[in-house]
């Protein structure tokens, strides 16, 4: 581990603020970048492998000519690898010849923006070893401009001048002596988090980066400021801008482990301390979660498919799909390497074709795998694609896949007069990110919710929690003669979905701007009534809401009340069978809702394991 000190921060700014070039960029360039010749070194012996960061403010307007000068000095000393340039720094994975890596420091050393990076010495491979698990990850040398280091999908930039306390390695580990009144946030992705963590840890379970805000701070809502929250992600590049988030917030007591995982993986080693670490550190190389990264022996994942105790990563071996999962020998072999019996079939159906037809056949089902995630792989919050627990699906069953969702929603027929549907969500994702959009329902749930409010013949329903509207609008539109009373707190969302509402000329939903609570308490009062509720709000209102609805009239008899997510990102099962995190509040105020509807007599219910759980109750 080498850190870059032996510049003093007094030389950085003029270089920052004007070009991002060093002493060497700042010699000649061409105005305009040729196209390079490929280059694809051989033979270099021993390699080194690096990975390091900063961030950094760098001029935006010079970072396709710093891209083309590290490209170009790079390559003369045999660097192969990944790396990230952006307005707020570098991110790299690469490998150094040993021949040329003290030519390489000094080359970084020059670099007057580059001066607090800690340089993290990965394994030293052989170029040519031909195992595939120990080989060199990188052909060739991509250097590219990208608008973000870590994509964090913000509308604003976040200052990054507190990301929280840096904390050794050393200190780390002695702070994890002692985890009482202490929350420790793993800042990685669910997949990650499966096979390894630290004691204790909670996973923010994200697919991707970008979605880390919602879900921390729903697992820090009503937590008081000065709560000392310590997190960490494999390299440190990632919480350190959850770090800058949570002070942002107002986090007072924001601890943060430098290097990461894999820098604290070191110090341990070189101690010969006990790792609290527990398991593999999955690394973004062919490596994945094999063998090389056990920090401990413990095996904290299950295999994806059959559940049995696993912690080895693949991608799905139909080349399309691609995807990630973890996978035991046994199903390996089941499936050939395949993540569900239809990626199965793909791969034989492609292992019969030759290069043309595999390359034709590619082509023509690609568009099938554009959203694909991988069938029974962990829940992602709020994911519209989203499949349940991995216990919740055994192999005989049908797998919840997005394949599936369209199909579904492609295959179901609800007759609408007007179809309103399909604008209104264009008009919304014209509005609102793609990570807004996964707190409404799916198409596929709104025809499910059409077909009920028309089966039922119900003229009159109350939705608890409208956001943008969709789901009003969805049922509004299935019953022409009906009406809808939505209601929601979100001042944005309900000015958008009014504005919406006259703009599309939808004139039977009524969007009021109240707490579900109160608003069902003021429709008792006015004596209203309905026969179809849905209940979309906040999730810790479930329990009131049910016992106003079933001990008033403001339900008629036989009416029916829709809840969703109640089987919330497969959480709830691990909950009410003693596997669940203290800290997942939804989860445990839903299991206690779940199991306060079973017992109730004046109602029959179901939960129906769809999308992301959906519980029935009739009023009997
Ligand atoms: C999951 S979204 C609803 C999505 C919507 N049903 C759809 O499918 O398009 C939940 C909404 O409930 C709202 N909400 C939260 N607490 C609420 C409360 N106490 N009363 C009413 N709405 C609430 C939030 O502002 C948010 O817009």
């Amino acid at each position: 581990m080498w850190a870059f000190r032996g510049h003093l921060r007094t030389c950085l700014a003029p270089l920052r603020s004007n070009a991002v070039a060093s002493k060497a960029v700042q010699t000649h360039l061409p105005l305009k970048i040729t196209r390079r010749t490929q280059y694809r070194p051989q033979n270099l012996g021993l390699l080194q492998y690096i990975s390091f960061y900063q961030y950094t403010k760098l001029d935006a307007t010079q970072l396709p000519q710093l891209r083309y000068q590290l490209l170009t000095d790079w390559a003369k000393m045999g660097v192969m690898g990944r790396v990230y340039i952006a307005e707020e720094g570098i991110n790299a994975q690469i490998t150094v010849p040993m021949s040329t890596l003290d030519n390489f420091k000094t080359y970084l050393d020059d670099l007057p923006w580059l001066d607090d990076a800690l340089l993290n010495l990965g394994a030293v491979i052989d170029h040519n070893e031909q195992d595939p698990e120990k080989k060199c990850p990188f052909h060739t040398l991509h250097v590219r401009v990208r608008p973000h280091l870590a994509y964090d999908g913000l509308d604003k930039n976040l200052p990054m001048d507190n990301r929280g306390l840096e904390l050794t390695p050393e200190e780390w580990h002695a702070e994890l002596q002692d985890t009482s009144n202490k929350r420790i946030f793993d800042c990685r992705n669910y997949y990650e988090h499966d096979v390894g963590r630290f004691e204790g840890a909670e996973r923010i379970m994200v697919d991707t980066f970008k979605d880390t805000w919602e879900s921390l701070d729903s697992l820090l809502e009503g937590s008081s400021k000065d709560t000392e929250c310590m997190i960490y992600c494999t390299g440190g590049i990632r919480c350190e801008k959850v770090g800058a988030y949570l002070t942002t917030k107002g986090y007072t007591n924001v601890k943060r482990l430098k290097g990461g995982i894999v820098h604290y993986g070191k110090h341990i080693r070189q101690h010969n301390l006990n790792s609290k670490f527990l398991g593999r550190n999955f690394v973004f190389d062919q490596r994945l979660s094999n063998e090389d990264q056990t920090y401990t022996e413990d095996i904290l994942a299950q295999c994806y498919q059959c559940g049995e105790p696993c912690n080895t990563h693949v991608n799905c071996s139909n080349t399309l799909c691609h995807g990630l999962i973890i996978q035991c020998s046994t199903c390996s072999t089941q499936y050939d390497g395949a993540c569900s019996a239809s990626c199965q079939d793909y791969k034989h159906k492609m292992d019969k074709m030759d290069m043309e037809e595999r390359r034709a056949f590619s082509k023509q089902n690609a568009v099938n795998f554009k959203h694909h995630l991988v069938p029974n792989a962990r829940v992602r919050p709020g994911n519209p694609f989203h499949s349940f627990s991995k216990r919740t699906f055994s192999t005989f069953q049908v797998e919840s896949s997005p394949l599936l969702n369209g199909y579904i929603n492609e295959r179901s027929h609800i007759p609408v007069k007007r179809n309103v549907v399909a604008n209104w969500h264009a008009a919304i994702s014209k509005d609102y990110t793609p990570a807004m959009m996964q707190k409404m329902i799916t198409p596929g749930q709104a025809k499910y919710l059409q077909f009920l409010v028309q089966a039922l013949n119900a003229p009159s329903v109350l939705e608890i929690g409208c956001f943008t509207g969709y789901s009003a609008v969805a049922m509004a539109s299935a019953m022409p003669n009906g009406h809808v009373t939505t209601c929601d707190i979100d001042p944005k969302a309900i000015a958008w979905t009014r504005n919406q509402l006259k703009a599309q000329n939808v004139n039977n939903v009524e969007l009021i701007d109240s707490p579900g609570i109160e608003l069902i308490q003021t429709l008792i009062k006015e004596k209203a009534s309905f026969d179809f509720v849905f209940v979309d709000g906040s999730k810790k209102d479930y329990k009131p809401i049910f016992d106003l609805l079933v001990t008033s009239d403001i339900l008629e008899k036989q009416g029916w009340i829709v809840f969703d997510n109640t089987l919330f990102r497969g959480e709830v099962v691990e909950q009410a069978y003693g596997n669940g995190s203290p800290n997942q509040k939804t989860a445990i105020e839903i299991a206690d809702f779940n199991d306060h509807v079973a017992q109730d007599n004046r109602t029959r219910s179901v939960i129906c394991p769809m999308y992301d759980g959906l519980t029935l109750v009739q009023k009997i």
